[in-house]
């Protein structure tokens, strides 16, 4: 640990998500290749705050703000880490920019890509990093699926991927002021959970980030939307298949998403779309024949089943890539560039157009 580079972190709300990322954070891993510092924390209540560093990093010494203004402008802070509800990423991370900081932000990045561009184009003046927070995307698995799907090309070409998070929340039962229920903070399903099926879909992108053409329907209760059904159709042929509930409870340790190829399938499992631990590789082995046997005929497959150990949380590889970017003079991320941020945005924003969800401002 001692010759390690070291990065020392604002860590902005003491919510849920903070209290995930800074578990990780200090996590005493044998193979990280940062140190990683808490170095100051900003939220609403200085108690909130204190309970926090004790619960979640008792071993460090972070100095405790009750605004995020004094974590932006905290001398000592390299990277600030933003956990605010959906509807003030951009308002947080602009602050934090303004201030000369370079920034890691919860997904979703923004509420549309007109804020996202507005962010990255505030980054690019003040020469700062910036990053959405898309964990999946840094995970070994997520990474491993992606060679094996765009250099080894075990199925072939990617014809088309099927992925879902459902998560079974009752509005209604939650306070008015609850980020999953007030459209102000950015309530529903899919800035929420339903950008994991579509960065599921996205696996199947080498590197082009071509806008499909996109069918989708949601549906509302209380005027939050609860459900997102969305089919993306690419030039080539290949089409996604999205959706995200919050009216239905998952199968946790199922499979969540499918990845079909001229050559076979692939299997996504693990207990959410966000947290995967498995996938299996159903390679074809010979020419079905016909098209009756291509259906049901398994023993022309062969598959190999790829585990994933459970590393704290699951942000670990986030907070290392993340910190050794900045460490290394990078302002994007190597891992979710700006450009797949703001197609990611877009897509989203056209599956909102058509399914009726507007919020506040907008
Ligand atoms: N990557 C992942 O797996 C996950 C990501 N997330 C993302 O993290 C973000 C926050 O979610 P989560 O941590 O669950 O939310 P929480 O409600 O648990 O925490 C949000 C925090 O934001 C601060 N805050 C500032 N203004 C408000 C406001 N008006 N209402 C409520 N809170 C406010 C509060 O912190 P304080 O009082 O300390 O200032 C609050 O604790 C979202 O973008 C979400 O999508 C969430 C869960 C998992
Ligand atoms: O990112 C997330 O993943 C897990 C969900 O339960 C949570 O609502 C969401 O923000």
């Amino acid at each position: 640990m001692a010759n390690l580079p070291t990065i020392r972190w604002g860590i902005i709300t003491t919510g849920l998500i903070s209290s995930w990322f800074v578990d990780d954070l200090v996590l005493d891993r044998p193979d990280a290749k940062v140190k990683h510092i808490i170095q100051s924390i900003g939220t609403s209540n200085l108690e909130k705050g204190r309970k926090f560093v004790e619960q979640h990093c008792p071993n460090q010494n972070p100095q405790i703000y009750d605004s995020y203004d004094q974590v932006y402008n905290d001398a000592e802070v390299d990277i600030v880490y933003i956990g605010t509800p959906h509807a003030y990423h951009c308002r947080d991370s602009m602050q934090a920019i303004a201030a000369g900081k370079n920034v890691l932000c919860e997904k979703a990045f923004a509420m549309n890509a007109k804020q996202a561009r507005e962010v990255f184009e505030a980054a690019k003046k003040k020469n700062v990093y910036v990053a959405e927070a898309m964990w999946l995307r840094h995970r070994p698995l997520y990474r491993k699926l992606q060679e094996l799907l765009h250099q080894d090309k075990v199925i072939g070409d990617v014809t088309r991927v099927f992925a879902d998070f459902a998560s079974e929340i009752d509005i209604s039962s939650l306070p008015p002021t609850s980020r999953y229920r007030d459209l102000a903070l950015g309530a529903g399903s899919l800035l929420d959970i339903g950008v994991y099926p579509l960065t599921w879909l996205a696996v199947a992108d080498e590197k082009d980030m071509e806008m499909p053409r996109i069918v989708a329907s949601q549906s509302h209760e209380e005027g939050i939307e609860v459900t997102t059904s969305a089919i993306l159709q690419y030039s080539s042929g290949r089409m996604g298949i999205a959706s995200s509930t919050t009216k239905t409870k998952g199968s946790p340790g199922r499979i969540f998403a499918v990845i079909h190829g001229t050559k076979g399938h692939i299997e996504v499992s693990g207990d959410t779309p966000s947290i995967p631990e498995s996938f299996t590789v159903w390679a074809r082995q010979t020419d079905p024949g016909s098209p009756e046997k291509a259906l049901f005929d398994k023993e022309q497959y062969e598959s190999k089943t790829y585990e994933f150990p459970k590393v704290g949380r699951g942000f670990v590889w986030e907070a290392d890539n993340t910190a050794l970017d900045v460490l290394e003079g990078r302002k994007e991320s190597s891992i979710v560039p700006w450009a797949m941020t703001v197609h990611m945005m877009e897509i989203m924003d056209e599956i909102r157009r058509q399914g009726g969800t507007v919020y506040p401002g907008e």
